[in-house]
């Protein structure tokens, strides 16, 4: 039986969970909150820095450097200095600022992920009103590599988890609005993604909620996390079919990540988005340990800001 703990705090919006194997950390974010975390299984210890004023969509390592991050904050791709204990972080560089244009100054950064070749994935989504209603079709969808931006997708809705096959060249997408999971053969070696199909919906499989955050295990199978309906689907692509649902404690489920150093261990984040306009109880906003999954993930890739290994961040 998968036996589910709490980590730490609420946070308002917890998400983009990803494990670092060179610090042996989990990394997220608190969204709105603007706000890195760095949690260590090991010592149990976590430690946090607030970053900005703007969203902070993403913090993920660059390689070769245990203090350097590469971040989405507002609409801008930037490279943070953080120790990752104390409460300083230094905004070193902007790689670069995407939707610049005026019908799109509203827009966020959201879903993020680095591929196995260190390239930086991200999309973005349209703003939304008090209620959480976004505008849809005014997310894009980007790649960074080397601190230069690529659009590869517009007419998004909500940009969000992302996986990458390299044995079987496909990636995996997640808009959020869609609701549900795209697939794309995927050329790693060269950044391009072709062939976009609908993997999987919601609406299909008669599954409650929206899609929210990805990751792939060993086995090429992939793991979605549901907002609005407390639940996290493993899903065989190949055949098309959804192999269990975990049960959560709390119904807003955000990101997802395998990590520990066997990979065995799901890290799950959630939020205390409203539903309907309510908050959800405790313990919404906790980040949560999975145990007994008894399947291993594929590993985090950290961001690579040059080709070779003396990376002048
Ligand atoms: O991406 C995530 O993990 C968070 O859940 C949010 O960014 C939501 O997607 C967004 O607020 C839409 O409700």
């Amino acid at each position: 039986m998968i036996i589910i703990n709490p980590i730490g705090d609420n946070l308002q919006v917890g998400t983009r969970i990803h494990w670092d194997e060179a610090t042996r950390s989990l990394y997220y974010v608190d969204l709105p909150q603007s706000t890195i975390y760095r949690y260590k299984p090991a010592s149990n210890l976590i430690t946090k820095a607030k970053v900005g004023d703007q969203p902070l969509a993403f913090a993920f390592p660059v390689k070769g450097k245990t203090d350097r991050f590469i971040a989405g904050l507002g609409r801008n791709i930037v490279i943070l200095k953080w120790d990752g204990e104390t409460d300083s972080v230094c905004h070193c560089t902007t790689v670069c600022e995407v939707d610049a244009h005026p019908d799109k100054a509203k827009n966020r950064l959201n879903g993020a992920k680095v591929d196995p070749f260190g390239r930086l994935w991200v999309g973005t989504m349209g703003p939304q009103d008090e209620n959480g209603l976004t505008v849809p079709g005014l997310g894009s969808l980007y790649s960074v590599t080397k601190g230069s931006c690529t659009r590869h997708l517009s007419n998004i809705g909500i940009s969000n988890g992302l996986a990458f096959d390299v044995d079987n060249k496909k990636m995996y997408y997640i808009d959020t609005l869609f609701p549900g999971v795209y697939q794309f053969d995927y050329d790693g070696e060269h950044g391009e993604i072709s062939n976009q199909k609908e993997l999987f919906t919601f609406k299909k499989h008669d599954i409650q909620g929206l899609p929210d955050g990805l990751t792939i295990d060993r086995e090429g199978n992939l793991w979605v996390t549901a907002l609005q309906s407390a639940s996290i689907i493993h899903f065989d692509p190949k055949k098309g079919e959804v192999l269990k649902t975990i049960h959560m404690p709390t119904p807003q489920v955000t990101s997802i990540t395998f990590g520990n150093d066997k990979l065995n261990i799901l890290y799950v984040t959630t939020a205390k988005l409203p539903i309907d306009g309510k908050i959800p109880d405790e313990p919404a906003g906790c980040t949560f340990k999975l145990e007994n999954v008894h399947i291993k993930g594929a590993p985090g890739y950290s961001y690579k800001y040059k080709d070779d290994d003396d990376q002048a961040v």
